[in-house]
């Protein structure tokens, strides 16, 4: 039976410590051989990653909040029931209500190879099923640390009618200055112009650059995205499973500075490649059925 009781808190190997993050939100931090994380439990929010030897790959704005009921501005926020506006509810928050809520730690555990799995899940509550998206769910979020970030969402379908959901792994990634950065891996992919109109855009030959405020969501590409920063001379690649879709996001000035947990001139030091199902990408489950969605970020040279 769905519950909103806080579980006890599981056993945690040396190598996961729960403590106290900011604004007093319990946090995670992970110190696996090949890589350090920091996972917020509001949220299931990853807000950092480093790889041994490396430079933190994860970006984090500095105007974030960190507050119980708002959600975290960089990392990755995990948007899921829905993404963006919900279609029939002006008033239900943007990307759904997973990055609101407070997420249960259900296990930690070292893998023989150095790497560490966190483990956190969240189930529908009297809120949830008084929400736009009111169905019985169950869903589990994997997060392996180590010198990949892997990071795999599932949610099962308890309801007894078929489900339709929308999830994005809402990656916010630091680069040395984003009108120099390029995605590629997407060419060939029509998309979604989020501030064009409705029709999808035919897929570009080359990778994306970044002129100007950029808010695509690429459709039916199911490749591995690679970010390359010739600034810090490095890449990172996301590859992914259980993800027809795409987003690729800056907000440019503009929209930063209409952002108050997002600083003004911060827009230069991310993009976002969000791992997706969504738009005509969404997935739709038949009861008992589940779905995984997995993203793997490599950083190379
Ligand atoms: O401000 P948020 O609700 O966190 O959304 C931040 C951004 O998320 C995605 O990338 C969407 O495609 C954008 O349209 C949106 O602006």
């Amino acid at each position: 039976m769905p519950t909103s009781e806080t579980p006890p808190t599981p056993a945690l190997p040396p190598s996961v410590q729960l403590g106290t993050g900011r604004g007093g939100l319990p946090v995670v931090r992970v110190t696996a051989r090949e890589g350090t994380a920091e996972i917020y439990l509001h949220g299931a929010h990853v807000t950092g990653w480093t790889p041994v030897g490396g430079e933190p790959v994860l970006w984090m704005s500095a105007a974030s909040e960190y507050r119980a009921d708002a959600a975290l501005r960089g990392g990755v926020p995990i948007c899921f029931p829905w993404f963006g506006a919900h279609a029939r509810d002006a008033a239900a928050p943007a990307h759904g209500f997973a990055r609101l809520a407070d997420w249960d730690l259900v296990g930690a555990v070292d893998h023989a190879d150095g790497d560490v799995t966190v483990t956190l899940a969240l189930g529908d509550t009297a809120a949830t099923r008084a929400s736009a998206w009111p169905h019985r769910f169950a869903a589990r979020y994997a997060v392996t640390v180590g010198a990949h970030l892997t990071l795999r969402l599932e949610v099962d379908n308890l309801d007894v009618e078929p489900v339709r959901i929308e999830a994005a792994l809402h990656t916010y990634l630091r680069v040395t200055d984003v009108r120099t950065a390029a995605v590629g891996g997407l060419e060939g992919a029509p998309f979604l112009d989020r501030l064009a109109g409705p029709e999808p855009v035919p897929g570009e030959a080359v990778p994306v650059r970044f002129t100007r405020e950029t808010d695509r969501i690429y459709l039916g590409t199911e490749a591995a995205a690679t970010l390359t920063d010739p600034g810090a001379g490095r890449t990172v690649t996301i590859a992914k499973h259980g993800s027809r879709s795409t987003v690729v996001w800056n907000p440019w000035v503009a929209k930063a500075a209409a952002m108050a947990d997002f600083g003004d001139d911060e827009w230069p030091a991310m993009v976002c490649v969000e791992t997706c199902a969504v738009g005509p990408d969404a997935i739709v489950l038949a009861p008992g059925a589940s779905h995984a969605m997995t993203a793997v970020l490599t950083v190379g040279a």
